[in-house]
């Protein structure tokens, strides 16, 4: 079964669609014959734009597959992928490096910084290797939203780690990148750095209209969220509107029993 979760498009005559990314049967596997592995088993989604998605499920379900098929970063085996009317599963690799550079941002576990480099040449640096000028206002309203206006001339090993995966939002967010991906941006902070982070992609959403779709392990990460996704054995089983961290806790345990009951079916037909 696969879940379709759409919303309408107002596309067409050059406007922006309403949905920023659109995935329609998409299979992603892995290995061939007895060790082949389906990570997304004809996954249709619709990421709608300006919003804060979450992607959730068990360890394996997929979760950084599915983002990294949507960004881009990974082909897939079969089905469909568009960024805003761009359908990228068919690009090329030259066209499929530019339109993430040009229109994609992205923020890791590990924030990724140069260490050679002050935290205000991090944040231009993809822009500066785009030969694209940062527009002065919006780095401007950058900085001031992750709070880095003090520590723009600090390099990395000076600044906290809260303070890094700041540099790396910011650097996300410098070129004004249609779609945002992280892949647990959290993963490496403790609890308060964690929520600073997560207010500043909340904010992100929230005043400067961006789009972020979010994998995380984290009931409670996922709660600043608009939207959760919540995958099992590759495929969008659920999804939730505005979560609450207990709301996602709780679905988070059904699903892992879901899981355990599917497991022991199967093993019981061999
Ligand atoms: N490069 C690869 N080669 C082979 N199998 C892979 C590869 N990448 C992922 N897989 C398999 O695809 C499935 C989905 O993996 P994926 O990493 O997307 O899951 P996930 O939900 O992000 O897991 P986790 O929460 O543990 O990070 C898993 O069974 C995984 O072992």
């Amino acid at each position: 079964m696969s879940t379709a979760v759409s919303t309408s498009t107002t596309g067409g005559s050059g406007e922006r669609t309403a949905v920023a990314a659109r995935a329609r049967k998409v299979v992603k596997a892995f290995g061939t014959g007895d060790t082949r592995v389906v990570a997304l088993d004809e996954v249709d989604v619709d990421i709608e734009r300006g919003q804060f998605t979450a992607i959730m499920g068990p360890s394996g379900s997929g979760k950084s597959t599915l983002m990294h098929c949507l960004a881009g970063l990974d082909t897939v085996t079969s089905g469909q992928i568009w960024l805003d009317e761009t359908e990228i599963t068919t690009l090329k690799d030259k066209k499929l490096t530019r339109l993430r550079r040009d229109r994609v941002g992205f923020i890791f576990q590990a924030f990724n910084l140069i260490p050679t480099l002050d935290a205000l040449e991090n944040i231009t640096l993809p822009m500066a290797i785009a030969g694209r000028k940062p527009d002065r206002e919006w780095l401007d309203r950058i900085v001031a939203t992750v709070g880095l206006a003090d520590r723009l001339h600090h390099r990395p090993a000076q600044l906290s780690g809260g303070q890094q995966q700041r540099v790396a939002v910011a650097r996300a967010l410098a070129s004004r990148p249609e779609i945002i991906f992280g892949d647990e941006p959290t993963g490496n902070l403790d609890s308060r750095a964690g929520a600073e982070v997560l207010g500043f992609l909340r904010q992100s959403v929230d005043e400067l209209g961006r789009t972020i779709v979010m994998v995380t392990h984290d009931p409670i990460a996922a709660s600043y969220a608009d939207r959760v996704l919540f995958l099992a054995d590759g495929r969008i089983v659920d999804e939730m509107a505005d979560p609450t961290t207990d709301k996602v806790i709780e679905r988070m345990r059904t699903l892992s029993v879901e899981d355990t009951s599917r497991t022991e079916a199967a093993g019981s037909e061999q």
